[in-house]
C-alpha cells in the first residue's frame, strides 16, 4: 500500500494507518516524500487540512505530517491514526473569547508591544497574520497550546549576542514543534520625544540584547542603560510619560507607531546585524525536499531544508565524535552545534585520581540539512539514539533562504 503513493505531490489528507491509505489533493505548499511505511515501526502518518487559515503561502491550506512516533521513546510527535483521525478542533470564537475565528487570518503571537522585532518577523514569515502581542514568552506559548492562536515567535540566535539560551530553554520545556524560521536584518534607531535632542539625553531604555548590540554608540553618547522587556515597550514608556531625559533603542516602526522622533538610525555596532526567528506550532510540519528552490533566475538550488534537535549523551571517550558520525556518515551537513550545560545537574567534582578536573552534563543543540521527512535523517536520529540519554526532534522547516 506504502508504494502506491511515492508520487503524490501535494496531499491534503494522508492516513497511513497499517493498511490503510487515502488521500486528497490541494494546492498545499510542501510535498511529502515517501516514508519508509514498510517499516512497522511506522504505525500512522497523518498530513492535512484546510483548516481556514492562512498559509505561509497565502493560501488557505496547511499541510502537516506526523509519525516516527516508534522511532523515537520520547518523541514529541503525536500520531493519528484511522482509528482517532484528527487532533482537535481548534476552539471556536464561542468558545473562547478572542480565540481563532473561522476563516480567520493565522494568528501569531509574540513577545513584546506593537513594534516589537519579533512582530516584524511574525509578519515575514506570514505576510497577512494577525500578529499577537503577549507580555512573555511563557503567555505567547501558552497562547498556541490552548489554541488561542496559531504560532507563536521565538528569537534564538543574533548574528554579535549568538545563541538565545534562555529561550533555548522554553522550547524544551515546552511541546511546541518548529514549523519555521525567520533571519532579520536588525536596524536599531534611537528614538526620543519631539524637541528632544540627543544631548538632553541621560539614559536610554531598550531590551538588554539591542542595549548589547548598541553598546559601542551608547557608551560614546555616555548614556546610562535600563533594560526593558522589549525594544517597543521602551518607546511606548518614553512616548507615554512624555519623558525628556530619556530615549529608547528601538525600530523605525516603533517610533511611528508611538509618534517619537528619530534622533540616529542604524545605531548597532555592527551593520550584519541579523537575528533568527523560530516559527512554532502545536503540531510538526516537516518539508519535503523535493521542490527546487529558485535562489534567482538562473540559479536553482534544492529545496532547503533544517531540522533542530536537542540530546545528551552518554559519558565516555569519543562519545561526541560517535554522535557527529552519525550525521557525516550520512552526508547530512550540520549547520549549528551548540553545547549547554544541563539545568538541574550537580557540578560533579572528580577526585584526584581524575587528575582533579571538573565537568558537567550537557545538552547539545543541533541544527543539520535535511527533513525528518528523509531517509538519511531518520536513520541518522536512530544511530544517534543508540547512544544518547535523550533525544528530541525540535522540527523540520524550510530555511530562510532571503538573507543569503
Ligand atoms: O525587543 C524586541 O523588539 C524583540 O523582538 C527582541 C529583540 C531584541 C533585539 C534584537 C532582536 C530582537
Amino acid at each position: 500500500m506504502a508504494a502506491a503513493i511515492s508520487n503524490i505531490r501535494s496531499p491534503s489528507i494522508i492516513l497511513f494507518g497499517k493498511g490503510t491509505v487515502s488521500y486528497q489533493r490541494t494546492a498545499a505548499p510542501f510535498q511529502i516524500p515517501q516514508f519508509p511505511l514498510n517499516r512497522p515501526r511506522f504505525t500512522a502518518l497523518f498530513a492535512s487540512l484546510d483548516d481556514g487559515n492562512n498559509n505561509d503561502d497565502g493560501s488557505n491550506k496547511v499541510t502537516k505530517a506526523v509519525g516516527l512516533e516508534e522511532l523515537f521513546e520520547d518523541s514529541p510527535y503525536d500520531v493519528v491514526s484511522k482509528d482517532s483521525p484528527f487532533h482537535p478542533r481548534p476552539l471556536s470564537s464561542t468558545q473562547l473569547p478572542n480565540s481563532v475565528s473561522a476563516g480567520s487570518r493565522l494568528r501569531v503571537a509574540y513577545q513584546g508591544v506593537r513594534g516589537a522585532y519579533s512582530e516584524a518577523a511574525a509578519e515575514k514569515a506570514y505576510p497577512n497574520c494577525e500578529a499577537v502581542p503577549c507580555d512573555q514568552f511563557d503567555a505567547a506559548f501558552e497562547a498556541v497550546e490552548k489554541w488561542i492562536v496559531d504560532r507563536a515567535v521565538l528569537p534564538i540566535e543574533n548574528s554579535l549576542g549568538g545563541s538565545i539560551h534562555r529561550n533555548y530553554d522554553l522550547l524544551l520545556r515546552h511541546s511546541l514543534h518548529i514549523v519555521g524560521e525567520v533571519k532579520l536584518a536588525v536596524r536599531h534607531c534611537l528614538l526620543a520625544n519631539h524637541g528632544v535632542r540627543v544631548e538632553d539625553l541621560q539614559r536610554v531604555l531598550s531590551h538588554p540584547q539591542a542595549l548589547a548590540q548598541c553598546e559601542n554608540t551608547l557608551t560614546k553618547l555616555g548614556l546610562s542603560r535600563e533594560a526593558t522587556d522589549d525594544t517597543a515597550l521602551a518607546a511606548k514608556y518614553v512616548a507615554c510619560n512624555k519623558l525628556k531625559d530619556t530615549g529608547a533603542v528601538a525600530s523605525s516602526s516603533a517610533a511611528k507607531i508611538y509618534g517619537l522622533n528619530i534622533l540616529a538610525e542604524d545605531v548597532q555596532d555592527d551593520c550584519d546585524n541579523v537575528t533568527r526567528f523560530l516559527m512554532l506550532a502545536r503540531e510538526p510540519i516537516i518539508p519535503g525536499v523535493e521542490k527546487p528552490f529558485k535562489v534567482s533566475l538562473s540559479m536553482t538550488i534544492p529545496f532547503a531544508v533544517k531540522t533542530s534537535i536537542a540530546f545528551s549523551l552518554e559519558e565516555g571517550p569519543g562519545v561526541l565524535f560517535k554522535a557527529l558520525a552519525v550525521f557525516a556518515l550520512r552526508q547530512i551537513n550540520l549547520t549549528k552545534i551548540e553545547s549547554r550545560p544541563l539545568r538541574n545537574q550537580p557540578l560533579r567534582a572528580s577526585d584526584d585520581s581524575n587528575n582533579g578536573s571538573k565537568y558537567f552534563d550537557y545538552l547539545f543543540y543541533v541544527d543539520f540539512e535535511a527533513s525528518m521527512a528523509e531517509e538519511r535523517a531518520q536513520n541518522a536520529l536512530r544511530h544517534l539514539k543508540e547512544f544518547a540519554t535523550f533525544l528530541r526532534v525540535l522540527g523540520s522547516y524550510p530555511v530562510d533562504t532571503t538573507m543569503l
